[in-house]
C-alpha cells in the first residue's frame, strides 16, 4: 500500500500506448472504461489533484472519490466524509431529473451535467437510454436549438463563421483535443423539421456525439462537434436581440463553398484521412452536393441521407420477416422527397436490384415520392389523392409536415391491405407525425410504436469506420450495417409487433453494426488498421 501510495504521488505509473489490434485505438486516456466503477488516474498535461482535479469534469468523480483516490490526489478534506458509489450518484441524479415537469428543464440539467462530471454523464445516459435518448436528442435537443441562446450558458464545440475565413485552421488548432476520430458538422439551415435555426443549430452535433459515445463507444475526446456560421434567413433570430451567431443573411454560392471547402481540407489537414467527417441538417440544396463534392476526397457520410436510409430498409427487411414477400412485392409511397426520402428510395432501390437482379432504373418503378408538387403523375393535390391513386402498401413519412397521417389515409390503405406497413419519420414531436410515441393501448393490448430513427445506425456506423481506421465510405457498408441491425429483431421483439430492437440493446447493435461495416472496409482494402482483427466483433464490443 506504501508504495503504491508513494508511485501515485509521484506521478502515477507511466501508461504505455499499448498497440493493440490494429493500433490507433487504444485506450490511453482510460476513457473507454470510463463509466466503471474504477480507481481514476486524472490524466491532463499533468496529473490533476486537490481542487483543480475537484473541477475537472472529465476526471472528476464528486464523492465517489474512494479513500485512496482522495490520500493519493489531495483531496482530503475538500469533499464530506461519505463516499458513494457511482450506482447511488445515477440513482440520486435520475430521481433528480424526474422531479422536472417540462423536457427542456431536464435537458438543461442532464447537459449541466455534462459539464460538471462527464464519466456520470454518460453512465446515466448508457444505463436510461430509453428515457434520455429523447432529451439529449430529438424531440428535446430541437427545442433546445430553438432556445439556444436564452440557455446558453458556456460554448460548446467549435464555431466556424465567415469572421474565420482564412483562419480555419487556426480556429481547429485551438480546440483543446488533438485526436479526433469523429466531426460532426451543421450549417443550422435544416434543423431536424423546424428549419433555419442558424448557429443555434450546435445543439445537433453536440447531441449527437453524445449517442457517438454512449450508444457507439468513441471515447468523447476524439469527438468534436463543429457549426458553419454563413448567416441565417431566420427573420425571428436576425432580430432577437439574444442570437449568438452572425446577424447577417445566409452567404450562399462561391463564398458558402469557399468557407466549407476550407473547412473540409484543414480538418483532413490536421486530423489525418481517416478523420469521419459526418454531415447533419444541412438543407436539402447544399446536402446532397456535399456528400458528392467530398465523398471521393473525404471520409463522408450524410446521416440525413445514409444513416436514415439504412434505419429505414433495416425496419423494412425485419418487417417482411413477419409479412412474408420481398421488398418487390410493395409499393412505396413517400410523404416528402428530400434527403431522408429520396436517401431511403435509392438505398431501397439498390436492395432491390441486388435481391431480383434487376437494373435500378427498373426497381424504381414501385418508388414513387410525393413533395408539395407531384412529377411523373397526373398532379394530386394531397396525400390522401395520392394513396387512393397509388395504392402504396408501404408509406414513409419525411416530409417535415405533422397530422399528415390522418385516420382517412390509414384508413384508404387498410382498404387493399390487411397489413399496410407506416413509418413516420419526421422530427421532431412539433413537425411531425409524433415520433418518438406514446404506448397506445387498443382492446386491452398495449402496442409499443417503434422509433425509426438514425439512432439505430449512425454511432455504430462510424465506429466501424474509426475502429477500420476506413478511407472512404461505401453503399455497401451501408448494407452491411442495416443487415446487422434487422439481424438483431428477435422472435420476441416481432412477438410485440415490433420491427426494431429495443434501444436499452443499443450497445450491442452498435457492435454489431460495427463490426459488419469494418469488415466490409476491409474486403474492400479501405482500412488501413493493420493486421485486420480476428474477431471484428468482439473488437468491435472492445
Ligand atoms: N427519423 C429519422 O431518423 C430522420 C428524420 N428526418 C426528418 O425528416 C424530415 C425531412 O427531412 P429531410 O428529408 O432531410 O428534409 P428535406 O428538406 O430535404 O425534405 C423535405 C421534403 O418534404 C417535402 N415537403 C415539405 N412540405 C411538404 C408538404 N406540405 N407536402 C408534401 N411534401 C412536403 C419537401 O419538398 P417541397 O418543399 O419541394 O414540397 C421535401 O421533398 C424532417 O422532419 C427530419 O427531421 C430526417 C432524417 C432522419
Ligand atoms: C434524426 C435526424 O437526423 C433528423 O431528424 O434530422
Ligand atoms: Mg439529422
Amino acid at each position: 500500500m506504501e508504495s503504491t501510495m508513494k508511485e501515485l504521488r509521484e506521478g502515477a505509473p507511466v501508461l504505455e500506448p499499448k498497440s493493440n489490434v490494429g493500433g490507433g485505438v487504444e485506450d490511453v486516456y482510460g476513457e473507454d472504461r470510463a463509466t466503471e466503477d474504477q480507481f481514476v488516474t486524472s490524466w491532463a498535461l499533468s496529473v490533476a489533484s486537490g481542487v483543480s482535479l475537484l473541477r475537472d469534469p472529465r476526471y472528476k468523480k464528486g464523492l465517489a472519490f474512494t479513500e485512496r483516490e482522495r490520500d493519493a490526489h489531495y483531496l482530503r478534506g475538500l469533499l464530506p466524509p461519505t463516499v458513494a458509489s457511482q450506482h447511488l450518484q445515477e440513482k440520486k441524479l435520475l430521481h433528480n431529473l424526474r422531479q422536472y415537469q417540462l423536457p427542456l428543464q431536464k435537458y438543461i440539467a442532464i447537459m449541466d451535467l455534462r459539464e460538471r462530471n462527464e464519466r456520470l454523464f454518460y453512465k446515466l445516459l448508457i444505463d436510461n437510454v430509453e428515457e434520455l435518448l429523447p432529451l439529449v436528442y430529438t424531440p428535446t435537443v430541437g427545442e433546445a436549438c430553438q432556445k439556444y441562446a436564452s440557455i446558453f450558458r458556456r460554448p460548446e464545440g467549435l464555431f466556424i463563421s465567415l469572421k474565420e475565413r482564412g483562419k480555419v485552421l487556426e480556429a481547429l488548432k485551438n480546440w483543446p483535443e488533438r485526436s479526433i476520430q469523429v466531426v460532426i458538422v451543421t450549417d443550422g439551415e435544416r434543423i431536424l423539421g423546424l428549419g433555419d435555426l442558424g448557429c443555434q443549430g450546435m445543439g445537433i452535433p453536440v447531441g449527437k456525439l453524445a449517442l457517438y459515445t454512449a450508444l457507439g463507444g468513441v471515447r468523447p475526446s476524439a469527438c468534436l462537434p463543429v457549426t458553419i456560421d454563413v448567416g441565417t434567413n431566420n427573420e425571428d433570430l436576425l432580430k432577437d436581440e439574444f442570437y449568438i451567431g452572425l446577424r447577417q443573411r445566409r452567404t450562399t454560392g462561391q463564398e458558402y463553398a469557399d468557407l466549407l471547402h476550407e473547412f473540409m481540407n484543414a480538418v483532413k489537414q490536421n486530423y489525418g484521412e481517416e478523420v469521419l467527417l459526418q454531415f447533419e441538417d444541412f438543407a436539402n440544396h447544399n446536402a446532397f452536393k456535399l456528400l458528392a463534392k467530398y465523398g471521393t476526397t473525404h471520409l463522408v457520410f450524410n446521416d440525413d441521407i445514409q444513416g436514415t436510409a439504412a434505419v429505414v430498409l433495416a425496419g423494412l427487411l425485419a418487417a417482411l420477416k413477419v409479412a412474408g414477400g420481398s421488398l418487390a412485392d410493395h409499393t412505396f409511397l413517400f410523404f416528402g422527397a428530400g434527403e431522408a426520402g429520396t436517401g431511403i428510395a435509392e438505398l431501397i432501390a439498390l436492395e432491390m436490384s441486388k435481391q431480383a437482379e434487376a437494373s435500378v432504373e427498373e426497381t424504381r418503378k414501385n418508388i414513387w415520392l410525393v413533395d408539395s408538387k407531384a412529377h411523373r403523375h397526373e398532379p394530386v393535390e394531397d396525400l390522401l389523392t395520392a394513396v387512393k391513386a397509388l395504392k402504396p402498401t408501404i408509406l414513409i413519412g419525411s416530409a417535415g409536415v405533422g397530422r399528415a397521417f390522418t385516420k382517412e389515409v390509414i384508413e384508404t390503405m387498410t382498404s387493399y391491405i390487411d397489413r399496410p406497413l407506416i413509418m413516420a419519420l419526421s422530427n421532431p414531436t412539433s413537425k411531425s407525425d409524433g415520433s418518438p410515441f406514446h404506448l397506445v393501448e387498443y382492446n386491452s393490448r398495449v402496442f409499443v410504436p417503434g422509433q425509426a430513427n438514425n439512432a439505430y445506425v449512425f454511432p455504430g456506423f462510424g465506429l466501424g469506420l474509426v475502429i477500420s481506421g476506413s478511407l472512404r465510405v461505401h453503399d455497401q457498408m451501408l448494407l452491411a450495417a442495416l443487415e446487422a441491425l434487422a439481424s438483431q429483431v428477435s422472435p420476441e421483439d416481432f412477438e410485440k409487433g415490433l420491427i426494431y430492437p429495443p434501444l436499452r440493446n443499443i450497445r450491442k447493435i452498435s457492435a454489431q453494426v460495427a463490426a459488419n461495416v469494418a469488415e466490409v472496409d476491409y474486403d474492400l482494402g479501405l482500412a488501413t488498421r493493420l493486421p485486420r482483427p480476428g474477431n471484428v466483433v468482439e473488437y468491435a464490443e472492445s
